[in-house]
């Protein structure tokens, strides 16, 4: 079995202190993924806690409740079981989850229908989406460090009292492989979500324990998967505690700083270890639903991504791609953009309209 991949856990409480930016970029151009500790973040365990129930609450409605709010091409909305297909190139059926995504808040209010169940809860997923906004900030100034820029240079570009965004709040509902959802499934060619990466600039990642899945694609092209606790000892310190957040590189950062920063990419699966105990009456790890909330940061829409990020580091990677063999084509991976790099213009909402079309050309016009 693969082995886990041990990334770094960083400590965001200080989103000015240089040195904590630079291990942050370390992180951001070796592996393209890191946590941050939830201690120092924004957010309670209990913030994490009451999303994650209004999450469960939300799926386990009929789905006749769930189809009023299905998504459209504004990308807002609920997706149903293998409505999605990430990797199209791999996949047969679609992703084995269910999702929902929430938009902008405009005066308090979500722009999009929401099933009567969610309705007395708007303003706490607008409490929860203000948290992910304040954290990423914390981040974006840390890597803004790490880059010997102006500490505020990406915040400024995301400030949604400015302008609108592309960002977008998601929950996730992957079955269990005992789920009759999931009893179509073949582990030589299905997965819980197709190989992708993210669009955006940031990507911020909430889990469960003992429901793991993500795999990171690593450099030597081998899957490992990422533990919800990575680290043993952190864990389960008082009931204040909740996995780290983990962190990841979107493409839209990626082409920014030239490929510097990497895009990394990633899939759910059913972990290995509860696949055989669904089958056989081993001492495995036990089936379970994955639940998890993600925060996709985007610029503002009409933050243009060319000239890229005024970084010296990021001029350096420029010229070191220029005279190498293995300039980054896999940038946009997932169809839709692949021709970023000969742009003189390309504005955050141009190249996410690009993106979308390629994924989930077949939806209803809003
Ligand atoms: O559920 C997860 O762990 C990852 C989801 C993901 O990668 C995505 O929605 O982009
Ligand atoms: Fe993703």
């Amino acid at each position: 079995m693969a082995t886990p991949i041990q990334l770094p856990i960083i400590d965001i409480s200080d989103p000015l202190n240089p040195a904590i930016g630079k291990d942050m970029l370390d992180a951001a151009i070796k592996y393209g993924f890191f946590y941050v500790h939830g201690k120092g973040s924004d957010f309670s365990a209990d913030a994490v806690d009451s999303t994650f129930d209004l999450s469960k609450k939300f799926f386990a409605l009929p789905k006749e409740e769930k189809e009023k709010c299905r998504i459209r091409t504004d990308n807002r909305g609920w997706s149903g079981m293998h409505s999605e297909i990430l990797d199209p190139e791999h996949q047969r059926t679609g992703d084995f989850k269910e999702a929902l995504n929430f938009g902008e808040f405009k005066d308090g209010k979500l722009q999009q229908p929401l099933p009567p169940a969610l309705e007395p809860h708007e303003g706490d997923i607008q409490h929860f989406t203000n948290l992910c906004n304040k954290t990423a900030a914390r981040v974006m100034r840390l890597l803004a460090l790490g880059l010997e820029i102006d500490p505020d240079f990406f915040v400024t570009r995301h400030d949604g009292s400015r302008g609108s965004t592309g960002c977008v709040l998601r929950f996730l509902y992957y079955p269990s492989i005992n789920s009759p959802a999931s009893s179509s499934y073949q582990h030589d060619i299905d997965v819980r979500a197709g190989a992708h990466s993210d669009y955006g600039t940031i990507t911020l990642l909430f889990q469960r324990p003992g429901q793991p899945g993500l795999e990171i694609l690593t450099a030597d092209g081998e899957w490992a998967p990422v533990p919800v606790w990575p680290d043993a000892s952190t864990r389960g310190q008082g009931k204040d505690d909740f996995p780290p957040i983990l962190i990841n590189i979107g493409d839209m950062l990626s082409f920014w700083t030239n490929g510097l920063l990497k895009s990394t990419i990633h899939r759910v699966v059913f972990p290995l270890a509860e696949r055989s105990s669904s089958t056989s009456s081993g001492e495995n790890a036990k089936p379970q639903d994955r639940y998890s909330v993600v925060f996709f940061c985007h610029p503002l829409n009409d933050c243009n991504l060319v000239p890229p990020v005024p970084s010296r580091l990021v001029a350096a990677a420029a010229g070191e791609e220029a005279s190498s063999q293995a300039s980054s084509s896999r940038v946009g991976f997932g169809g839709g953009a692949g021709s970023l790099k000969e742009r003189s213009s390309m504005t955050a909402k141009e190249y996410l309209d690009l993106r979308l079309s390629a994924t989930y050309g077949q939806r209803e016009e809003v």
